[in-house]
């Protein structure tokens, strides 16, 4: 945890967590717990799999995000039932409001489950349960969920998933609050994914978002911007490489999700000093700052704070801007974006 002098600041200031993907919070105990109970065979030519000691040692290895992914789609496929993803989501919400996120926007991969037996219906009904009891014990928080397309099954896939999900009626009953896409990224150009998101664009779903810039370059993020017409950019990180692309980030008002202990622990910067959170801060780019998969990155939301903390020493001036601009890059109504602004000036006013 930040030993920062302002680390209760940090932990009091209301935020906004916008990438987090719920089977990236399964820790290695709950995933053997969970493989023994579903009778879900664990790899056995992989020694990482002896224990979770030893599959949490693993992680302080990983080379790459692909090195990483291998390890998460196995880890999933222990959640079967709806009551899984229903204490998986619960879980991930109360650890999150005790460390003051007050608004939750949580992705999942519908189509990962379905490839393997898990009804769309299962997991939507767990999640929901989930949503339903946090909203009854949290009063102040406030959670949405968005599925991800995944990158590395086909395309024709990715079409048939939006399909079903479209069936369902829940973009537009609540359920779901918006749509994106996530997975392996190298030579995985937008362009691929220009249909499926025109569809969903045609649709009425308008909140598009994608996983662009974190290991790949800035002209996939660029290409998403134009080809997918998404409105938000998850990590964006190597957005920072093209002056042309910030300046369009900054006078679009884009948002970037960005994950800093993430990019430290998949190696795509050497330290959390190398993170362009400065620049970003300076030339006015949206950002909010968020766990990914804190099972595997060691960290939820508050220590991925406490280390852009330690690693920049901000202002909270700057903590301000983060914070209102995380608001306002948020996927919830006009009033609810009132009531938390709310929020954070009452805190950012005890700290002035
Ligand atoms: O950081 C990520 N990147 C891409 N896909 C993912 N799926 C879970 N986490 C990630
Ligand atoms: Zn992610």
């Amino acid at each position: 945890m930040c030993n920062n002098q302002l680390h209760q600041f940090l932990h009091a200031l209301p935020k906004c967590e916008h990438h987090v993907h719920i089977e990236g919070t399964i820790s290695p105990e709950l995933l053997f717990n969970l493989a023994s109970r579903n009778k879900i065979s664990l790899p056995m030519d992989d020694s990482a799999f002896e224990s979770p000691a030893t599959l949490r040692a693993r992680y302080d290895k990983f080379t790459s995000l692909d090195d990483f992914l291998h390890y998460y789609f196995i880890g999933f496929s222990v959640l079967l039932e709806a009551s899984d993803f229903e204490a998986l989501t619960y879980d991930y919400l109360s650890l999150a409001y005790s460390q003051g996120v007050h608004h939750a926007e949580i992705f999942f991969d519908p189509q990962a489950h379905v490839l393997r037996g898990v009804a769309y219906q299962t997991i939507i009904s767990g999640l929901n349960a989930a949503k339903q009891r946090a909203q009854r014990d949290f009063p102040k928080l406030s959670v949405e969920f968005i599925p991800c397309l995944l990158r590395h099954l086909p395309v024709p896939s990715g079409h048939g998933m939006l399909a079903e999900l479209l069936e369902t009626g829940h973009f537009f009953d609540g359920t779901l609050v918006g749509f994106g896409m996530s997975s392996t990224e190298l030579e995985m150009h937008p362009s691929l994914y220009k249909e499926i998101y025109e569809a969903a664009r045609a649709a009425g779903v308008a909140n598009l978002t994608a996983h662009y810039g974190e290991e790949g370059p800035p002209d996939y993020v660029k290409d998403a911007l134009s080809l997918l017409g998404v409105r938000r950019i998850d990590h964006g990180r190597r957005s920072a490489e093209d002056e042309e692309l910030i300046a369009q980030l900054a006078d679009t008002g884009t948002m970037l999700t960005l994950c800093p202990l993430s990019n430290v622990v998949l190696k795509g910067v050497e330290s959390m000093q190398e993170l362009p959170i400065r620049r970003f801060l300076d030339a006015n780019v949206r950002f909010s700052i968020n766990s990914d998969d804190p099972a595997y990155f060691g960290g939820y939301v508050l220590e991925n704070y406490c280390a852009v903390q330690e690693a920049f020493g901000l202002s909270v001036d700057d903590w301000g801007k983060i914070a209102r601009g995380a608001i306002t890059g948020s996927w919830c109504s006009h009033t609810r974006k009132e009531q938390l602004l709310k929020e954070v000036e009452e805190v950012l006013q005890q700290w002035v």
